[in-house]
């Protein structure tokens, strides 16, 4: 406890959790060069700073769908947080909800939605879906999500299947006996289970269970079958931006899913501008990928971005100390996220806008 930057998390995981864990969380697909991308990109950005602004009130909080918000930072989706603390999400999401900060919950969460908003305690959920071959599954988890006071639906894009991931082929990653995404019936989810020696089952899985024929035309069928707001993740286009919009999307997520999709992705950070520029204004745009330190929260803002959402360091927390660990991870970043803003001449989050950056 007490890191001082997240760095400090990241060392205290890797020491407790086990080799093929460890990969599957860190891993990216293929080379991993859309992983190493997404931090080049936003290590690319520099702020331009603003001075002799009254900064002697600085506030962070935000609002997203009509959500307010106390950091524009969220909690990406993730499966399986039991991977990281036998607690999984019910600690993550207590941590969440003490400090009034958005949890995306993945399909593949490892405790039941209802345990997950007890912990929350009112604070912000949205529930992340893929697009099953079992369709009903998929409007039973939204009907229970809704039924539980989830408030927005996002449903990824970027993953017909799940991609080769080198470190989980070779580690014949498998989801253990005992930890599982509890929330689907157990005959969806059994072949996460089975172990094949060079295999992952994640991605076998993925093959059985993902319905890869899916086009634009079939969200309607699922937004007339919610009431929740349906917002889209995995976008990396402005193209795919506006025909979310156009098919009723409440908001985007730009994302290459951390690296773990399209190995030659664009980075969601060199994404976001002209997706802003399509899409912006007309509903929320979100971005995740490599957010690593507040400034980078500072430079999606200043592109454009309503939302930042970050991923593997809150495993990482979770790993070092259950909900304590990700409450201090949480902390951590809304302080140097308020640095950020203090030191760069922008009392509140309204005011960060474009002119703020220059790339390199
Ligand atoms: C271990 C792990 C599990 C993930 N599971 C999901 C998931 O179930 N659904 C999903 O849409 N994205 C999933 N993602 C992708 C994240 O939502 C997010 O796009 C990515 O991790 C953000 O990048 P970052 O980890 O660099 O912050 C997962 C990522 C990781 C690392
Ligand atoms: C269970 C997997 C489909 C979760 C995921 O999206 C990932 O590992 O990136």
């Amino acid at each position: 406890m007490g890191s001082l930057d997240i760095a400090g998390f990241e060392a205290a995981a890797r020491a407790r959790l086990a080799d093929d864990v460890w990969g599957y969380i860190q891993g990216g697909s293929g080379s991993e060069s859309a992983l190493r991308a997404n931090r080049e990109a936003l290590e690319r950005l520099r702020v331009r700073p603003r001075f002799l602004v009254d900064v002697s009130a600085c506030d962070p909080s935000t609002s997203v769908l009509g959500l307010p918000l106390a950091t524009p930072l969220g909690i990406a989706p993730m499966a399986y947080h039991r991977l990281a603390h036998p607690e999984g999400e019910v600690a993550t999401a207590e941590a969440a909800g003490a400090s009034g900060t958005l949890l995306t919950v993945s399909m593949f969460a490892s405790r039941t939605l209802e345990d997950i908003a007890a912990a929350a305690a009112g604070s912000p959920l949205w529930l992340q879906l893929y697009w099953l071959r079992e369709r009903a599954a998929v409007v039973e988890l939204a009907d229970r999500a809704a039924a539980a006071g989830f408030s927005a639906l996002v449903l990824t894009v970027d993953a017909p299947k799940v991609a080769r991931r080198p470190r989980d082929s070779r580690s014949g990653f498998t989801v253990p006996e005992g930890i599982g995404a509890v929330n689907l019936p157990s005959s969806l989810t059994a072949s996460a289970h089975r172990h094949s020696e060079g295999a992952s089952s994640i991605e076998r899985h993925s093959r059985e269970q993902f319905d890869p024929g899916i086009t634009w035309a079939d969200l309607a069928w699922l937004r007339e079958r919610t009431s929740l707001p349906l917002l889209i993740k995995g976008i990396l286009t402005a193209e795919d931006a506006e025909l979310a919009v156009a098919h009723g999307a409440s908001g985007v997520v730009v994302s290459n899913h951390g690296g773990r999709q399209l190995d030659c992705a664009v980075a969601s950070a060199d994404a976001l501008p002209e997706i802003v520029d399509a899409v912006g204004g007309r509903c929320p745009v979100v971005v995740d990928g490599g957010i690593r330190h507040g400034s980078d929260v500072l430079k999606v803002l200043a592109l454009g971005a309503d939302l930042a959402l970050i991923g593997r360091p809150v495993l990482w927390g979770l790993a070092q100390g259950g909900a304590a660990g990700v409450a201090e991870l949480l902390e951590l970043l809304r302080a140097e996220l308020t640095e950020a803003m203090v030191l760069s001449g922008c009392p509140l989050t309204s005011d960060i806008n474009r002119s703020f950056i220059t790339a390199g």
